[in-house]
């Protein structure tokens, strides 16, 4: 039979990058409160024989008291583990710069908004907090976090330096924060004029990953960087650190104190885990009606290959009165996250998606991951990463949970034994035509 993946054609490099701000985005969205972790910060000190200081409560940082007050009224009680270390080295005196390094969800953000805002002068109309952001999307993201912590300063404005915002030319900024991309933020500091960098008492560039992944960001960010003033703060934030990224941070960083906070790492210990064998995408589907059948299950998510795989089995799981929701790539980001948002309130019992779709979502796992096809990489080998991603758990919420996986050809076959010995975990057959087994798994 033939493959069903005409509609999942290569993506081109523009949509790969797209996609991580898209990502980015998705996860800031549905993410409403902070990610829990057990790891140790690591922290690197540019000058190694200085005291080290961690503070555990907002008090100990001597903010103003209008900050104190924003950070309460955001239901913030204590610092988060990268705050514990990083608040204290962003407010120090003098200021010191910054790069760190922690996934989405841990608190960056909250952080350089705080240092941004406990500089500020407000009584100064002009420019003297930059913040550079990917995408105007993300900028706006920012953006709210800003005024909802700074809520407190009556006369605290904010201005987006983003593509669209035209302003008249001679003007000059009066608004204290800027937060924009970096194309229009070069424009607006040397050949318009409308902001003067040698003013600038913080510099924050965040997502340095995502940025980098655009084309010419990389450019005008150090170009901006370079108009500022020697003892301008600068932070960086990123939520991975490959080496391009480091690269870029030491270029926009100098003399940098440096932040590290490793990512959970998943496990597949407390998941039982199993394969169906089947002879296409229909058997597939009466193997899924089968275990439907026989056991109860709260909530699962499937991950189809194509966006069309996925819009068929929704429709007939829908056929058969479940409530499903589906979250494809056509739609756009606000909408995606408002499905995955429902989907966790309970409104509905299954979610289907795409491979692509799902990729780099934190999602909180849910206790039945069904794979109606196999994760592969764009050369179709075992895509490890992902299978890990999707159904692992973190140590500290081991939940048990049950992982069923899909398989309709040889090749499929393969990528599963692969999947097996790459873990080195075995994955049980499961025989759906035989409801005592199916039962059996839920023990
Ligand atoms: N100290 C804190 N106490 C409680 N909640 C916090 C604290 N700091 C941040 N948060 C909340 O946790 C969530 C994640 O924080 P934040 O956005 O700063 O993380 P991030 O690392 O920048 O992630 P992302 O890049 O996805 O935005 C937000 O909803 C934020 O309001």
């Amino acid at each position: 039979h033939l493959p069903q993946n005409h509609d999942n054609v290569e993506k081109t490099e523009d949509e790969e990058k797209e996609d991580r701000a898209a990502q980015s985005l998705l996860n800031k969205l549905i993410r409403s409160n902070l990610v829990d972790t057990t790891n140790q910060v690591e922290v690197l000190q540019r000058d190694p024989t200085s005291p080290l200081y961690s503070v555990k409560s907002f008090e100990e940082l001597r903010l103003k008291p209008q900050l104190l007050q924003g950070v309460y009224a955001m239901g913030f009680n204590r610092p988060s583990k990268i705050q514990e270390n990083a608040l204290p080295m962003m407010l120090a005196e003098p200021p010191q710069n910054l790069i760190a390094q922690s996934q989405s969800g841990t608190g960056k953000t909250a952080a350089f908004v705080l240092a941004m805002l406990s500089r500020v002068e407000p009584g100064n109309k002009y420019p003297q907090c930059l913040c550079l952001s990917p995408t105007y999307e993300l900028a706006l993201q920012t953006g709210k976090v800003i005024e909802q912590m700074g809520k407190f300063y009556p006369e605290l404005k904010l201005a987006y330096a983003v593509r669209g915002n035209k302003l008249e030319r001679g003007q000059k900024i009066s608004e204290q924060i800027v937060i924009g991309t970096p194309g229009t933020v070069l424009d607006w500091c040397s050949k318009l004029k409308f902001i003067d960098p040698k003013k600038i008492k913080v510099f924050v560039l965040d997502e340095a990953d995502v940025m980098i992944a655009t084309q010419g960001h990389q450019d005008q960010s150090i170009r901006i960087q370079r108009m500022l003033p020697k003892d301008c703060q600068m932070l960086l934030f990123s939520a991975t650190f490959e080496d391009s990224v480091w690269k870029f941070a030491q270029k926009v960083v100098p003399d940098p104190n440096i932040i590290k906070l490793k990512r959970e790492e998943e496990t597949l210990d407390t998941i039982k885990q199993y394969y169906v064998l089947c002879n296409n995408r229909d058997e597939k589907f009466q193997a899924l009606c089968n275990i439907y059948g026989a056991i109860t299950i709260a909530q699962a998510m499937i991950f189809c290959h194509t966006r069309k795989t996925a819009g068929w089995l929704a429709a007939e799981l829908s056929k058969e009165g479940h409530q499903v929701a589906l979250l494809s790539g056509e739609m756009m980001v606000e909408q995606r996250a408002a499905v995955i948002e429902r989907f966790r309130e309970g409104k509905e019992k299954v979610l289907v998606t795409t491979n692509v779709c799902a990729r780099g979502i934190d999602v909180e796992q849910v206790s039945v991951v069904i794979n109606f096809d196999l994760p592969v990489d764009k050369d179709g080998n075992p895509d490890n990463e992902t299978y890990l991603h999707r159904i692992g758990r973190t140590g500290r919420f081991g939940k048990r949970g049950l992982a069923i996986n899909m398989v309709d050809s040889k090749h499929s076959m393969n990528i599963l034994n692969r999947i097996q010995e790459h873990f080195n975990k075995k994955i049980n057959k499961l025989d759906t035509d035989d409801l005592d087994e199916i039962e059996k798994i839920t023990n």
